[in-house]
């Protein structure tokens, strides 16, 4: 049985992880953390995720239920996340984390920690998602040099970060195969006398709206036809489960950072 800590427990993920965790046999909830300042310090972690008690209390101290944690998930902030790692340095407690919006230099510190740790980072745990970079690379191969790209991705009105880490992510798997520099071609909307579309600039447009749970579509056009390649999330069940996959995955592995493609086995031939 492998034992789980979850950060950010009362949180959309958070619960969704705890729904999960109990759901498969292979893992059980030890430890259930939040912010220090909630209301819900001490309450039961199962029924605040809707599923019934499940004896453990939620605490505001990660640190000190970190012997019971053989792996802790964390899809929380990026300062709370940052924090997090700073615990668990020197600890046989591996992480996977979900958390995304962070800031280059927040990102340096993370890929620190992975000199101490076996961590597992991904912008998107679902299986759909991590599959289609593998065809945005194909795609990029194929159509890239010709075709305008653009990344479209809706949320919901809840999402604090823009664009998503998941349309980052396609953007960074569709630049890499063009041999391009994500951070000089990028364009983060348009607004006014632009001008005509450069043709080696990837797009991004981002929406916010509702209950969307994540969809995401990178467009590859040209003259006379168009590619789309599109994910749609309908429940974040499917997150909280691929994050739970990556905890089994990583556990017993060597320090250093792997993402869902190496979960996955995407990399391994
Ligand atoms: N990689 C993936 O597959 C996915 C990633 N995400 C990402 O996960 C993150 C969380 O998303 P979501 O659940 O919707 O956001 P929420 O705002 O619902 O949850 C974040 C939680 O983090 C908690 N938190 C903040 N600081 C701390 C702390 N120091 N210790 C413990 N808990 C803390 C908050 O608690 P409080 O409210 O008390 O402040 C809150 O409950 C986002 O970055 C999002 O983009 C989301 C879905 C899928
Ligand atoms: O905040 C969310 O909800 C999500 N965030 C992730 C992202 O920023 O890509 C993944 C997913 O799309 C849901």
């Amino acid at each position: 049985m492998l034992n789980i800590a979850i950060t950010g427990a009362s949180g959309r993920m958070g619960r969704a992880l705890i729904q999960a965790v109990e759901a498969n046999e292979q893992t059980a909830l030890t430890v259930a953390t939040v912010s220090p300042s909630s209301s819900l310090a001490g309450s039961d972690a199962g029924e605040v995720a809707g599923i019934g008690k499940t004896d453990v209390p939620l605490t505001t101290h990660l640190k000190e239920g970190l012997d019971k944690a053989d792996v802790v998930i964390d899809f929380t902030t990026p300062e709370a996340t940052l924090a997090h790692l700073s615990q668990l340095a020197g600890s046989n407690t591996a992480i996977v984390i979900g958390t995304t919006g962070f800031t280059d230099a927040q990102l340096a510190e993370l890929n620190a920690y992975a000199e101490q740790l076996p961590i597992v980072f991904a912008a998107n745990y679902s299986v759909g998602v991590n599959l289609s970079l593998q065809l945005l690379r194909t795609a990029a191969r194929v159509m890239g040099e010709e075709a305008d790209i653009e990344i479209l991705e809706a949320h919901h009105r809840h999402k604090v970060d823009a664009p998503s880490g998941t349309a980052l992510r396609m953007g960074e798997a569709v630049a890499e195969t063009l041999g391009r520099d994500l951070s000089q071609c990028a364009v983060y909307g348009r607004q006014g006398q632009e001008g005509p579309r450069d043709k080696d600039t990837i797009g991004f447009a981002t929406v916010r709206a509702g209950d969307i749970v994540g969809e995401h579509t990178v467009l590859f056009a040209s003259e006379g036809e168009r590619l789309e390649i599109t994910h749609k999330a309908s429940s974040r069940q499917t997150f909280a489960r691929g994050a739970v996959r990556a905890s089994l995955w990583l556990s017993g592995r060597d320090k250093g950072l792997y993402d869902m493609e190496d979960v996955l086995g995407f990399r391994s031939g």
